[in-house]
């Protein structure tokens, strides 16, 4: 499989302080990785990098190379814009906009520039499909967003983000203010998503990665301690601080 986004030496520095010390990983197309890691290691952090979502906090400063599809995402010729329609982004907490069902999943179509009604339709339909709420919702396009349930809304923003034809998505633990039904939905379509995308999501639950990641990376204190096929890091880890945290003695 080919790999979709390498990140070389990457670090990153929250004004002195250094958040990624120096991350190096490939990730392969149509995967799912997780990252794995106990709180404040650095997970989230490079998970926002991987589509510049750090640029927005400032103080920010980054060494190192992230290649999406071989092209360095710091460029000064990235368009960012357009490099967050090609990896898109889930977020912890359902964050639908307060307007229709069918207006959240035409937005970012309609702000790259889709107006065909006909065309938004099918991007609509499509989307929805693509992170099963279509049957749920079919009929209630026009009614507000909010009047979703918690999960409902979570495979909204799933959908939001397919809308604009992404091949990665980037999910910063999508579950974790969901009910167990919900979070199987999601698992389930996070399933059917990597025949299409290439994700990547960081989880606190570790049999939540162990049942749907083909790769684990285990972060500590901003480094990779070490990445490998999620059935070899479970089971036979290669070092010491990956079995510790995976048998549950810290973290
Ligand atoms: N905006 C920020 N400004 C300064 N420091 C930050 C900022 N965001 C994160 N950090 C620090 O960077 C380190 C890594 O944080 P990050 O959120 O990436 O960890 P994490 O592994 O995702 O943690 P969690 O599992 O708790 O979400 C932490 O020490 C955190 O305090």
């Amino acid at each position: 499989m080919e790999n979709i986004i390498t990140s070389q030496d990457l670090k990153l520095y929250y004004g002195n302080f250094e958040a990624l010390k120096g991350i190096t990983v490939e990730l392969a197309e149509r995967e799912i990785t997780a990252l794995i890691g106990p709180s404040g290691c650095g997970k989230s952090t490079f998970l926002k990098t991987l589509n510049r979502m750090n640029d927005l906090v400032p103080g920010v400063r980054v060494e190192g190379q992230v290649l999406y599809h071989g092209q360095d995402i710091f460029a000064p010729e990235v368009d960012v814009t357009q490099l967050r329609k090609n990896v898109g982004m889930v977020f912890q907490k359902p964050n639908p906009f307060p307007m229709s069902i069918y207006d959240n999943i035409a937005y970012g179509p309609r702000l790259h520039g889709t107006h065909s009604k006909a065309e938004l339709n099918d991007l609509v339909e499509r989307s929805l499909r693509g992170a099963s709420l279509w049957e749920e919702v079919r009929d209630r396009l026009k009614k507000s967003a909010l009047g979703l349930s918690g999960g409902q809304q979570q495979r909204l923003c799933i959908a939001r983000a397919l809308a604009v034809q992404p091949d990665v998505l980037l999910m910063d633990e999508p579950t974790s203010a969901l009910d167990p039904a919900s979070t199987i939905r999601i698992e389930e379509l996070m399933a059917e998503l990597k025949k299409n995308y290439t994700v990547v999501i960081v989880t606190h639950n570790m049999q939540q990665a162990a049942r749907i990641s083909d790769k684990c990376a285990f972060f500590l204190l901003g480094e990779m301690v070490e990445i490998g096929p999620t059935e070899q890091i479970f089971s036979m880890p290669r070092d010491k601080r990956t079995e510790d945290y995976i048998t549950g003695r810290f973290g």
